[in-house]
């Protein structure tokens, strides 16, 4: 008998199965069929999916309560939005705002577009208050801005609608900040902010936040408010508590202006201004709003912000611009010249090679003196001698690819032969990074400097000179002598032009661009040689008519001009090597005489010591002029008697002119060195009884001040000068005037400055190229050889 016995299946009769059929029989179909019957399920989801979309696309989505929602206080419940303005509000859709989808991208066609002048101009003037202060401010602001725009209808083209004032605390930040606020008449906007700070939880945190966020959301452009007009911020603070930035004074005003920044594509229109709400907020914040309205005033009537500003700060603003310049004439670090425009690039060694380009210039009615022979050597060439009428022609002619070259680096070429550049230090001291060394040694404010040379060209072509690649060289002037007032009004006006085009760069502060506007000194010692320019005296006196000091630095070539010069406030002559083979090798110069003449400049610069602030200037090119030569040195200044000696190491620049003239990096001595050798030299100075010392320094750009004892009173060094001093006695006693440097020195040299202190501006922080604070550390020493 069989004695197996059927199990019954658990699941026969249960959902409906027939019986007979068993679960194993279920799951090996399953197991059979499965791949099919899932592509079936997902097909029957999707279309189940798309029919319940399309059908329910016109219901609302849930609004998420907003983070930075205020409560509201019991006593500002029934408090109007605080808008002063009599335009009709917008009339909001109900319902949450709907966000574009789309990728992130700059706005970058913007600048290119055509201003819709037809659209009136509004502006928003955005406020936060704790205490009330800024409140208060806001509100006398709001009327004068409305008298000013007021103004500005009548004398532009463009309507401006009357100002609305926004209380942040008031008012729903996705109405502003995701996009420009939407007026009825379809303005364009243009938005301020007034706002203190405080290190404690207020609206401030709440409205930065926010624009974080907008501007991280990966939803909506990273420059959502590039169709602004523009804008800028200003902000109260307390300097007592909060003494300066790196303590957090204005904090949030910074913060705040950075990100406005990133959401409009850099439409800063004015650099962010602050005021000590205990001290010199009035003076500022005037000053801000002097700059605001100038601003307002330039979009009214151009469109746009002007050059430098909106999606332009690139150039500007990249440290590595900064870092590819150095100061005023020694030698920069930067990229080969010849590297791009091929057909601009070749260097122009020679005056010979000018005489192939320049084209004839006398059409635009210039003055044309005959050539000044500078040299006392060699005939004119046979093709002067010629008998057809000489042809006059401009030294750096516009379609020159001189012009090209200069203008590509920077420079402003005015007229035909002067040009302008705004410094390394210039930019420098406008973002509160540092001055160059003269304002440590002599007191200059790099913010108010302009640096510029009446003549392009020059009478030699040092190994380390940045430009001799691109400017032009010759002995004699044998161009087109512009005017110097057309000069003069031309260098100071793109000089201006440069320095409006950082209004909109990070960092740079309103007070300083403010005083900016103003020059107060001028540096002659761009590249080139200055009193090469025939009319060098009118030119100084243009200068010091409008109370501008002059540095001037010569090559010590030219001593007749030398001695005709008329008073500078500083007058420098460049000793680049102590002996007559050491200066041929390093200067190559285009004198034969040119030991001469360097010989009669030091005679000439003794001669004129009790009149000039007279100045050797020495730039340290290991190598080639600073082995053994201190004695050398010492000889030259025991026969100039100079009332300073400023010895600076050189920079290299990394073009391939300053490679092809031997120079690399190695050429370049560490500040130690630098030290040991003014150190050696004062010694030998003090061998021949010569009354130095060595005074001050500036280590951030390696250039230490030996002065004459002349400077040394009551035993403190005065190596500073007394500017407004040295203007009364111009006007008293004349341009030949009979003065001596020590009337108009200066008061002592302040403590930081002096030799040993480092010579760091301590208004401001050293940064590196990321904007890092950079501690400043000062090696004086050689430091052990096991560390080389
Ligand atoms: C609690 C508190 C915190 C502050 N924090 C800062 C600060 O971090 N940085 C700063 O520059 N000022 C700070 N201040 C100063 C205020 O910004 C300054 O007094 C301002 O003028 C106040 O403007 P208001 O009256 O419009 O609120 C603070 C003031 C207070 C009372
Ligand atoms: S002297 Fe003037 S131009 Fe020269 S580096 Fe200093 S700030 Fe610039």
């Amino acid at each position: 008998m069989s004695a197996v016995c059927e199990k019954a299946d658990p699941l026969e009769g249960i959902f409906g199965w027939p019986p007979g059929s068993r679960f194993s029989d279920i799951v090996e179909l399953w197991h059979g069929h499965r791949t099919p019957i899932i592509l079936c399920a997902l097909v029957l989801l999707v279309v189940f999916r798309i029919y319940v979309h399309n059908f329910e696309e016109a219901g609302s989505l849930k609004k998420l309560p907003k983070r930075y929602e205020k409560e509201i206080e019991p006593s500002s419940a029934n408090k109007q939005p605080n808008v002063s303005s009599f335009e009709t509000p917008i009339v909001k859709p109900n319902g949450p705002r709907r966000i574009k989808g789309g990728i992130a991208k700059k706005p970058a066609a913007q600048e290119n577009e055509e201003p819709d002048k037809s659209r009136p101009i509004k502006t928003m003037v955005f406020f936060s208050s704790v205490t009330t202060k800024t409140d208060k401010i806001a509100r006398q602001y709001i009327n004068t801005l409305g008298q000013s725009v007021d103004q500005l209808s009548r004398e532009t083209e463009r309507r401006f609608l009357k100002p609305e004032l926004h209380d942040l605390s008031e008012i729903d930040f996705e109405d502003f900040f995701v996009s420009p606020a939407k007026t009825v008449e379809n303005a364009h906007l243009f938005y301020l902010f007034l706002i203190p700070s405080y290190n404690i939880d207020t609206i401030n945190d709440t409205l930065l936040q926010h624009l974080e966020e907008t501007h991280h959301d990966f939803r909506i452009d990273t420059a959502p408010l590039a169709s602004l007009l523009g804008y800028s911020v200003f902000g109260f603070g307390d300097k007592e508590g909060w003494p300066n930035e790196a303590d957090g004074y204005c904090f949030q005003a910074t913060e705040l202006d950075k990100w406005m920044s990133k959401l409009t594509g850099r439409k800063r229109a004015y650099p962010v201004g602050m005021g000590d709400m205990k001290s010199d907020h009035s003076k500022r914040f005037k000053e801000w709003t002097w700059g605001v309205q100038e601003a307002i005033a330039h979009v009214a009537s151009t469109g746009s912000l002007g050059e430098g500003v909106p999606g332009s700060g690139d150039a500007i603003e990249s440290d590595a611009e900064d870092a590819a310049e150095e100061d005023d004439g020694a030698l920069l670090i930067e990229g080969d010249v010849s590297s791009g425009d091929k057909e601009f690039s070749r260097p122009l060694d020679d005056v010979e090679d000018l005489g192939r380009m320049i084209r004839t210039a006398d059409s635009d009615g210039k003055k044309a003196p005959p050539p000044v022979d500078f040299t006392s050597h060699g005939s004119p060439s046979t093709k002067e001698r010629r008998p057809t009428a000489p042809v006059i022609k401009e030294m750096v002619a516009k379609n020159s690819p001189t012009y090209a070259a200069l203008t590509k680096q920077g420079y402003s070429i005015v007229g035909s032969h002067s040009g302008v550049k705004i410094c390394r230090w210039t930019k420098s001291a406008l973002r509160g990074r540092g001055s160059c060394y003269k304002y440590s040694l002599y007191g200059i404010n790099s913010h108010q400097c302009m640096e510029t040379t009446p003549s392009l060209s020059c009478s030699n072509k040092c190994v380390f000179c940045w430009r001799h690649g691109t400017n032009p060289v010759g002995t004699t002037w044998r161009w087109v002598v512009d005017p110097p007032e057309m000069i003069f009004e031309g260098v100071k006006e793109n000089h201006y032009k440069k320095i409006k085009m950082m209004r909109g760069v990070p960092g740079v502060r309103a007070e300083r661009y403010a005083e900016a506007l103003r020059i107060r000194h001028c540096a002659l010692s761009l590249v080139g040689e200055p009193i090469f320019y025939p009319h060098i005296n009118e030119f100084l006196a243009m200068l010091h008519a409008e109370r501008i000091s002059s540095f001037l630095v010569c090559n010590a070539q030219h001593p007749d001009q030398l001695a005709a010069l008329k008073a500078v406030t500083q007058l420098y002559v460049s000793i680049d090597a102590s002996n007559k083979d050491s200066l041929r090798k390093i200067d190559r110069p285009l004198h034969r005489d040119f030991w001469e003449r360097f010989q009669r400049c030091l005679d000439i610069l003794r001669e004129k010591r009790f009149r000039h602030r007279t100045v050797f200037r020495l730039t340290l090119v290991k190598g080639f002029n600073v082995e053994d030569e201190a004695e050398g040195y010492a000889q030259l200044v025991e026969r100039g008697l100079p009332c300073f000696v400023e010895v600076k190491g050189v920079t290299y620049c990394g073009t391939s002119t300053s490679s092809n003239a031997g120079l690399s990096m190695s050429n370049v001595p560490f500040y130690w060195e630098v030290c040991e050798f003014v150190k050696a030299l004062e010694q030998r100075l003090q061998a021949k009884g010569l009354q130095y010392g060595i005074a001050a320094e500036h280590a951030h750009s390696c250039c230490v001040l030996l002065a004459s004892e002349r400077f040394l009173v009551s035993g403190r060094w005065h190596t500073h000068i007394d500017y407004e001093r040295f203007f009364e006695l111009l006007e008293e006693r004349g341009p030949d005037g009979d003065w001596t440097p020590e009337d108009y020195m200066g008061a002592p040299t302040p403590e930081w400055a002096l030799w040993g202190n480092g010579g760091f501006d301590p208004r401001d922080d050293r940064v590196d190229r990321k904007g890092r604070k950079i501690e400043n550390v000062v090696v004086r020493e050689a430091p052990p050889p096991e560390s080389w």
